[in-house]
């Protein structure tokens, strides 16, 4: 599903991915752990095709990235689930949900909003999978916040993908919606066997949801395992070396509690 071998990526002279190799399978559920800065919205944008990586082999879904057509293609692939799930906040929840569709319809039905009702019927069916059906004619910035989040999956659901990537999906909503909103996320990805790449910095939430983990240090990969794996040495690779840098702070992981005192007695 997703195959990325010795992926480099440099901003000038930052070089932000140092050698990555991840390969995610059909129904994959990864989350992405790492400091501020670590390279896990690089390595998201690398993998949706919004950058181009240096040097290394990279393809989603059967897609070769280093291709220059192959970007139009990856949109039908790969669908996105931000942080500030970018909904149009006039549009119905239907019609939000729709916009999932927009890559598979024609620049004139979707310029129109005409959808085909098999598409109608499929944005309907995405949002009764997030529990959000009754929600449908509902005005998007009537929802609350976990609500409005579900309908980002449904939208991304109803673009038929074969990954979804998630950048920090639960980060604005409180631990007990953001709970329910990665649960809805695991199931509804899990039952259609969509692979997800989720960026998170709630180490609970990694050892809940996720089938793998995968820790970024520095633009490397310091931590590739199952969530039981996930000890206190691994979280020290993860968390602690090197210290984070004295002009950003990291925001905490959430439960984490490092094994030593930094800076003890
Ligand atoms: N478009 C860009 N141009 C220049 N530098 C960038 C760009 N995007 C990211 N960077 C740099 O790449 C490094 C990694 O950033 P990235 O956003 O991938 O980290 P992250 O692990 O996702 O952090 P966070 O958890 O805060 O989102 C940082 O030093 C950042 O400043």
């Amino acid at each position: 599903m997703i195959r990325a071998s010795q992926l480099h990526k440099r901003y000038g002279s930052n070089h932000v991915l140092r050698g990555i190799d991840l390969d995610v399978r059909p129904g994959e559920f990864v989350v992405m752990l790492g400091l501020s800065g670590a390279g896990k919205s690089t390595l998201l944008r690398c993998l949706n095709g919004l950058t181009t990586p240096d040097e290394g082999q990279l393809s989603v879904g059967g897609i070769d990235l280093r291709q220059r057509h192959s970007r139009r293609a990856l949109a039908r692939h790969v669908a996105m689930v931000f942080q500030h799930h970018n909904l149009v906040p006039r549009l119905s929840v239907l019609k939000n949900a729709l916009t999932g569709r927009l890559g598979a319809v024609g620049v004139l039905p979707s310029m129109l909003q005409l959808f085909p009702r098999r598409d109608v019927d499929l944005a309907r069916q995405c949002l009764e999978r997030v529990g959000l059906a009754h929600k449908a004619d509902a005005r998007a910035e009537s929802l609350s916040g976990g609500q409005m989040q579900r309908v980002g999956i449904a939208r991304a659901l109803a673009q038929q993908p074969q990954v979804i990537l998630a950048d920090e999906p639960v980060a604005s909503l409180d631990p007990k919606t953001a709970a329910s909103v990665m649960q809805c996320l695991r199931e509804a990805t899990r039952q259609l066997g969509i692979a997800v790449v989720c960026n998170l910095h709630q180490v609970e939430f990694a050892r809940e949801f996720g089938d793998r983990i995968v820790g970024l240090a520095q633009g490397r990969i310091v931590y590739d395992g199952a969530p039981s794996g996930l000890d206190d040495a691994a979280l020290e690779a993860i968390y602690q070396t090197p210290q984070p840098p004295l002009t950003e702070a990291p925001r905490p992981p959430m439960g984490y509690q490092p094994a030593l005192a930094v800076g003890g007695a």
